[in-house]
């Protein structure tokens, strides 16, 4: 058995800590016997017309996951999410042989402060192009429909109890800038409203998801101090199964490196960037941002060319003109190389394989296929089988270029 507990060291986590972490009381009975809940089950309803009178409610195990879940939804999400609270997720990112290993081997990072940044994550030892470097699981999963839907004081009170029911509650308080991991109560000023500091930190930090038809914010509190990079070294990749993230590398990253991820969609212009990243309050400094004016335009005529071919392509694929499609894929593949956006080269490979399946050429579909499995296969979307298992159909079925249009 993996303890999964060993994956992050509670010691990482315990000097962000708030030290007036409240302590637990894990003798409450849950709700049901053979529920994992560890606390009362806390429910309010939706007052808008979309949405009338629909139950939503927090549900917490403290004891599942790294460290506890709290997860805000309606009744039957929370049923369907049961199942996936107990699976094991290094079995999903990892081949038998190394997940059975994962928790005897020292993490290749540390979280340490980074200059004009705050908290960030620097790689302790090379780490290789591909590898899962990071596990970790969600604290606070916040379904996205309760925005708007329901009184927003009741939702903030029950996430702020949400997050006092963790094991290590401190680690999400931590995560809020203004408060630095700690609730303070400076005389004469007011006190601040009772979640909007636990709101905050969702904002900032969750991770948009979704599960079946329903939308979440989920809160992973580790990779929530992986900074932003318009060009990041790392992405993210979901599991059902614990509900777990893995952090992978794109490419191989030295010793001391700071571990980085996009906040935002890949390709987006210069001007995009600065307009979307207002969210996160920072400006970016990232290489890519930085680079001289000429360069910076020559990458941004570039990535317009692409949002624009995408929107050509779509137009061209609905009229069932395949090969002008083509003719528009092909030239994103070329612009994408330019730009060094590898990664969203494995979704072009997917659309032209099928788009070649539809003008009727067989063996160029078979062609972009083998490419695009090729880069599936080693970021780990194949879930750990051989690259030869996957042809056309099985690889259009499962990554969604199949019946979009036709
Ligand atoms: C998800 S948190 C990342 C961890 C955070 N630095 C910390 O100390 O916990 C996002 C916040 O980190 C900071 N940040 C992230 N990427 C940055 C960057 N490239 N440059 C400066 N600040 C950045 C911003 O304050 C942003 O709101």
């Amino acid at each position: 058995v993996i303890d999964i507990q060993n994956l992050l060291h509670p010691d990482t986590q315990s000097p962000l800590s708030s030290p007036d972490t409240p302590t637990l009381n894990l003798n409450e009975p849950p709700e049901h016997p053979s529920s994992p809940w560890t606390h009362p089950i806390k429910c309010i309803r939706s007052h808008s017309l979309s949405s009338l009178n629909q139950k939503y409610c927090l549900y917490t195990s403290s004891t599942s996951l790294i460290n506890g879940l709290s997860l805000l939804t309606t009744p039957s999400t929370a049923a369907l999410a049961i199942p996936h609270l107990s699976e094991e997720p290094l079995t999903y990112f990892f081949p038998p042989s190394e997940a059975r290993n994962w928790h005897t081997v020292t993490r290749p990072w540390e979280i340490v402060h980074v200059d004009r940044k705050g908290y960030g994550v620097v790689a302790t030892r090379r780490i290789q192009k591909y590898e899962t470097f990071m596990i970790d699981q969600p604290s606070v999963v916040m379904d996205q429909s309760l925005e708007g839907n329901v009184d927003e004081k009741a939702v903030l009170k029950l996430l702020a109890e949400g997050v006092r029911r963790l094991k290590y509650p401190g680690v999400v308080w931590g995560l809020s800038g203004r408060h630095a991991g700690r609730k303070i109560d400076v005389e004469g000023e007011e006190e601040e409203e009772e979640g909007r500091m636990e709101e905050d930190v969702m904002m900032t930090n969750a991770f948009g998801t979704e599960f079946g038809e329903t939308k979440f914010r989920a809160l992973f509190p580790v990779v929530s101090r992986i900074n932003h990079d318009c060009d990041p070294n790392s992405f993210v990749m979901f599991s059902h199964s614990g509900f777990s993230m893995g952090i992978k590398a794109y490419r191989d990253i030295e010793p001391g490196e700071e571990i980085t991820i996009s906040y935002l969609l890949l390709g987006k212009t210069y001007p995009q960037r600065q307009e979307q990243l207002k969210r996160w309050d920072f400006t970016c400094t990232c290489a890519l941002c930085s680079l001289a004016a000429h360069k910076r335009q020559i990458s941004d005529i570039r990535r317009t060319r692409i949002q624009t071919l995408t929107q050509t392509l779509d137009e061209h694929w609905r009229e069932k003109s395949y090969h002008a499609a083509i003719t528009d894929a092909e030239e994103m593949v070329e612009l994408m190389k330019e730009e060094g956006l590898t990664a969203l080269l494995a979704d072009q490979y997917v659309v032209l394989a099928k788009l070649w399946v539809l003008y009727g050429e067989r063996e160029k579909a078979e062609e972009y296929a083998e490419l695009a499995v090729d880069i599936l296969g080693d970021m780990g979307f194949l879930g750990g089988e051989s690259k030869e298992e996957w042809g056309v159909e099985r690889l259009l079925e499962a990554f969604g270029a199949r019946g979009v249009y036709d």
